[in-house]
């Protein structure tokens, strides 16, 4: 990026935060004469405050602020494939007696010939670890519930997609499915997966329970799944009676973790799950499960399987860690530019602790000549996915970014991390967590890598030092004033 069309991107970032509160419906599906989308022509150029939207504008202050609705979307934006671990499933059965299938492929759960083209059309060629048990549970007669837990990208909403799709019958022209997710955005995403994967099933169709779509009074829906925020959904049950919920087959709550994050979310989903059928088939997925998560989801789903597929631990083994001793930030920036001088590295992600020092760095690095690219959190989620993407592909060199942005994101390619500022909590405590994941790797890309800590008061030593003691691996110092020394790092 050119030096002078930084402060220009720096100021639209910045002015993107004023707007990120306001959705369009650009994002809208278009029909494609398959699975049609039912969203009012006359709602396109509405933009509707939908429930549990992503992010508040008077968040900017708080630049860390673990947003996680706007995570997971981020998330699914950037995913080029599925997450593969090598971690077993651990299952709990509702009866422990009944036998527990497992399946290799997807031929083997007899699918309808339409859903089975759609499946290979989307290039899925066997199921995934969490769905070779979970397809079988939940394509089975009687139908049974669900809950399951794992990480994002490990195959959860093609798997719900799937039974959806399988569970409803086209020559009856009501809602038979519904499915709440957290935002407008995420039930526009997992929109996309039925569209592409009931692309030889035409006659099932789909509609959005979302703010801005509205319908006449009186009507009744012929859509066979409904899909939206729980706030619409629980409006369009109850208040404008457009959906029978007595005549749905099966709920499901996507992303619980993130829906409880969000003021009355829980509570407008049991009210929905409250007026379904007693033998209505109710799934709950969700990518972390803490305590409040597990009691949220044993009231939306009563008898429940549970499949649970363990995250891949991340580790420092694999990494080169040192230090570097500054006084400023204009001396730490220094230093980067020794390091950059004396060895070849290929890209690189920088961290900072504050958006404006994120900013700054930038433009320096961007004045030195360097290729370099800034992800900070005011950015709205669109735009931080294309950014991601242009680093992924190479097409900037250095990524500077502040924490928020970097959850959950793996960067394959990157060798060096660069902690320009360490990370800390609220209170000014070490983030370990939060240092493993910018640092460590999982087996998956057990490559080697080097990461350098900039610490430029006692402070910032006292967190060091703690975070070293923490993992119990030494993080060296480094001398940038001598080339020789940081030339041997790179060998
Ligand atoms: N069996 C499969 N084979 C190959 N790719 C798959 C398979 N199942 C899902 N995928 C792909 O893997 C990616 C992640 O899948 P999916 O979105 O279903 O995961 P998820 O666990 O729901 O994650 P998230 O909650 O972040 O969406 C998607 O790009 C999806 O198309």
């Amino acid at each position: 990026m050119a030096t002078d069309s930084w402060a220009q991107a720096v100021d639209e970032q910045e002015a993107a935060a004023e707007s990120i509160g306001s959705l369009q419906l650009k994002d809208k599906p278009e029909e494609n004469g398959t699975v049609a989308n039912a969203v009012e022509s006359s709602s396109t150029s509405a933009k509707p405050e939908a429930e549990g939207e992503a992010k508040s504008t008077s968040s900017t202050e708080d630049d860390d602020k673990e947003d996680k609705a706007a995570q997971s979307l981020l998330n699914k934006l950037i995913r080029s494939n599925l997450v593969n671990t090598t971690n077993q499933v651990e299952v709990l059965q509702k009866d422990p007696n009944s036998p527990l299938y497992s399946v290799k492929s997807f031929e083997e759960l007899r699918l309808k010939p339409q859903l089975l083209q759609g499946v290979y059309g989307m290039g899925f060629n066997r199921p995934s670890k969490i769905q070779e048990t979970a397809l079988p549970m939940m394509l089975a007669e009687p139908p049974q519930n669900l809950i399951a837990q794992s990480q994002s990208g490990t195959g959860k909403t093609a798997a719900f997609v799937l039974a959806m799709l399988s569970h409803v019958d086209p020559n009856n022209r009501y809602p038979q499915c519904l499915c709440v997710s957290p935002t407008y955005e995420l039930a526009l995403q997992t929109g996309k997966v039925i569209e592409q994967m009931g692309k030889y099933y035409p006659e099932v169709k789909l509609v959005y329970a979302i703010r801005g779509n509205k319908l006449q009074r009186g009507m009744k829906l012929q859509e066979q799944i409904v899909i939206g925020t729980p706030g619409t959904m629980l409006d369009w049950c109850s208040k404008f009676k457009f959906i029978d919920p007595k005549k749905i087959k099966v709920f499901v709550l996507d992303e619980a973790d993130v829906m409880i994050a969000t003021q009355g979310h829980q509570d407008q989903s049991i009210r929905i799950q409250r007026m379904l059928p007693k033998n209505c088939q109710m799934l709950l997925f969700s990518a972390t499960f803490e305590e409040s998560v597990w009691n949220f989801a044993q009231r939306i789903v009563p008898d429940p399987n549970i499949i649970k597929l363990k995250r891949e631990e991340e580790t420092l083994d694999t990494i080169k860690q040192y230090y570097v001793l500054c006084n400023s930030k204009e001396e730490k920036f220094q230093a980067l530019c020794n390091i950059y001088g004396a060895i070849t590295i290929a890209q690189a992600m920088i961290f900072c602790h504050t958006r404006k020092t994120a900013g700054w760095l930038a433009g320096e690095l961007s004045r030195e000549g360097h290729q370099v690219a800034l992800l900070s959190g005011e950015m709205q989620v669109e735009q931080r996915a294309a950014v991601i993407e242009r680093f992924r592909d190479g097409k900037e060199k250095v990524l500077v970014t502040t924490n928020v942005c970097a959850r959950g994101i793996d960067v394959e390619q990157v060798s060096v991390v660069i902690n320009f500022d360490l990370p800390v909590d609220k209170d000014g405590n070490p983030d370990n967590e939060t240092y493993l994941h910018r640092i460590g790797r999982t087996g998956r890309f057990g490559k080697r890598g080097l990461a350098i800590n900039m610490v430029d008061s006692k402070m910032s030593m006292n967190i060091m030092n703690r975070i070293q003691e923490h993992f119990n691996k030494k993080i060296e110092k480094l001398d940038t004033d001598d080339l020789d020394e940081i030339e041997k790092i790179a060998s």
